[in-house]
């Protein structure tokens, strides 16, 4: 099994805001790792520094796999981009094609996989900014399966989802542990942490809390 990630005093500002302070802790390879914690505690921060888009101002991380997923807030995709679901999914390839490479029958079959995990395959051909939140919530999870990573990044995964939804994005996240890949998830629903490996609790851009649940979650 791959080395845990092990994150080591890590700061990250915005600005002259001071978002993370002195973070420390080790993510062991292929748990589910849940980060709770207040607006504003730094969580969504936490998630993007380890998926390499907000820069830190001091920190070791190791161990960090090369292939990382980050599914950020829905609220943070516009809700007009002008392209289908199953389009928004082969996003999720792009990594591995590069922008202007074409998808072969591997690449199609994934895309396929991740629309029918998600139960959206009948959504592919509609714009993704005609379908419902939920809907076009599980199409931006579902692109960041397509990518096959290590490392998977979600940030409030269940926001405002239904039932039904919030169910499917379960299963799928528990599909994910058992084929090993590492999860990190942002959430304000205290049943979904309680069933994640462990739960990282953030207060003030700070670690208050860092334990297993006790309760695994495959
Ligand atoms: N782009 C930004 N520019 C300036 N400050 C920011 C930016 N993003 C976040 N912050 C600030 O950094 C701190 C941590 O925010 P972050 O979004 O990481 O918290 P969060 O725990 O994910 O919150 P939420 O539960 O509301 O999503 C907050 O004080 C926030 O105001």
């Amino acid at each position: 099994m791959a080395a845990p990630i092990r994150i080591s005093e890590l700061s990250c500002h915005y600005g002259r805001l001071r978002a993370l302070t002195s973070v420390s802790t080790t993510i062991p390879t292929g748990t589910t790792t849940a980060l709770v914690g207040a607006n504003g505690s730094g969580k969504s921060t936490l998630l993007a520094v380890m998926a390499g888009t907000k820069k830190m101002s001091s920190s070791r991380i190791e161990g960090l796999p090369r292939n990382v997923a980050f599914v950020v807030q829905r609220s943070a995709v516009p809700d007009r981009l002008p392209i289908t679901v199953r389009e928004a999914v082969e996003m999720g390839r792009w990594r591995r094609r590069g922008l202007l490479g074409r998808l072969d029958g591997h690449d199609r079959s994934v895309v396929d996989g991740a629309l029918e995990d998600l139960g959206i395959q009948d959504l592919a051909g509609r714009q993704l900014g005609e379908v419902s939140g939920g809907q076009r919530q599980r199409a931006l999870i579902a692109q960041g399966l397509a990518q096959q990573a290590e490392l998977l990044l979600l940030d409030e995964p269940l926001a405002a989802v239904d039932e039904e939804t919030a169910l499917r994005i379960e299963t799928t996240i528990r599909r994910q542990r058992a084929a090993a890949v590492t999860v990190v998830l942002a959430t304000h629903d205290i049943e979904q942490a309680a069933r994640a490996d462990r739960v990282i609790r953030l207060d003030g851009g700070t670690i208050a809390n860092d334990g297993v649940t006790g309760r695994p979650a495959a």
